[in-house]
């Protein structure tokens, strides 16, 4: 009897310059580059275990044992894993989120990372980061950023070989941050990012504008992360959630992620800002709002969205570290 296991640990990320759109839907090629800070709040665990016991894949997500559909993807994935193994065992997934109850938070970022490093490791493939950053990325685009800790970039590349993320040099600075989630609850039922970015990609006028402006705003991030410059790198991140989310209302049908709470937390932001309280936010495929801030300001901040917000809403996040796997 054969059996083999492996174990990893994956931390979420949020895009500052944001991944919408893909060049090609099977390797998962995305049209731009895109930029993340990897958080500390919100991860997943997952071992993985092959064995020649086993007659077919299964999946448990939090204990509990995933349908035919989900446990399809998974196998899917598998077989990319098992592929270069050269292995046809079959594998027994236990993936667990450790993200807040109320957050409903997606957490496809962590979950693939953590799947791509767990599974790899078991079958004994020991991939280097680059490697592992692009079998995660087959399973799910952003989850190929989360093999790094701090800021990373995915680099579009071309071909499968040549789209991966990397680790950005950033002397630090993405400890003097902290990212508030405001968790609203007034959640429509939401289009998916994958759902969402194909639509944009082939029905939405504005989505060539927001294409052409990624590069430039890609080169602010990174000079503004070089130079340790909160302001220019928040209203770089501002920039680009809204331009993301510009394309959506110009797709066919139109759509929007935004709900009125979140324009209530946008405004907010704003405000604050505006009263010299530095602060910048960006959105992903839902309604909950991220407020990126400086740590020396997170206290103060927080004091201001709790008169708006309940305590329950409001989750605060600090830069993580990157993919962690065991084979123990
Ligand atoms: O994270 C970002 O850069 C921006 C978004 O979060 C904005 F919603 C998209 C993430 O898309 P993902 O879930 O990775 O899609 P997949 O490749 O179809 O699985």
């Amino acid at each position: 009897m054969h059996m083999y296991k492996g174990h990893a640990r994956a931390y979420t990320n949020i895009a500052l310059i944001k991944y919408w759109g893909k060049a090609d839907q099977q390797l998962i090629l995305p049209m731009n580059n895109s930029l993340s800070l990897t958080l500390d709040a919100f991860y997943t665990e997952t071992s993985v275990t092959f064995s020649s016991e086993f007659s077919e894949d299964q999946f448990y997500l939090d204990h509990q044992l995933q349908d035919k559909k989900a446990t399809d993807k998974i196998s899917r994935f598998l077989d990319l894993i098992r592929e270069k193994a050269q292995s046809q065992l079959f594998a027994k997934v236990d993936s667990q989120n450790f993200v807040p109850t109320a957050a409903g938070l997606a957490s496809s970022a962590s979950g693939l990372a953590a799947l791509a490093g767990a599974a790899s490791a078991a079958l004994g493939l020991s991939l280097e980061e680059k490697e592992l950053s692009r079998l995660a990325r087959r399973g799910s685009g952003s989850a190929c950023r989360s093999v790094y800790g701090g800021f990373a970039e995915w680099q579009k590349g071309d071909s499968d070989e040549t789209s991966y993320a990397v680790p950005i040099v950033s002397n630090s600075f993405e400890d003097e941050l902290s990212m508030i989630f405001v968790v609203v609850n007034d959640q429509q039922k939401d289009v998916s990012s994958r759902d969402g970015m194909q639509r944009t990609v082939e029905t939405s006028a504005f989505y060539d504008g927001w294409l052409a402006t990624v590069p430039q705003d890609l080169a602010k991030a990174h000079t503004a992360i070089t130079d340790k410059d909160f302001q220019a790198l928040g209203e770089v991140t501002e920039a680009s959630a809204l331009k993301m989310h510009g394309t959506t209302l110009a797709a066919a049908p139109p759509f929007t992620y935004w709900s009125a709470e979140s324009m209530r937390a946008m405004n907010l932001v704003r405000q604050l800002r505006n009263q010299g309280l530095s602060c910048y936010f960006t959105m992903d495929a839902g309604p909950n709002v991220k407020i990126l801030v400086q740590r020396k300001d997170e206290a103060a901040l927080l004091g201001k969205l709790q008169e708006h917000f309940s305590a329950d809403q409001l989750i605060t996040a600090h830069a993580g570290p990157g993919i962690k796997i065991t084979t123990k």
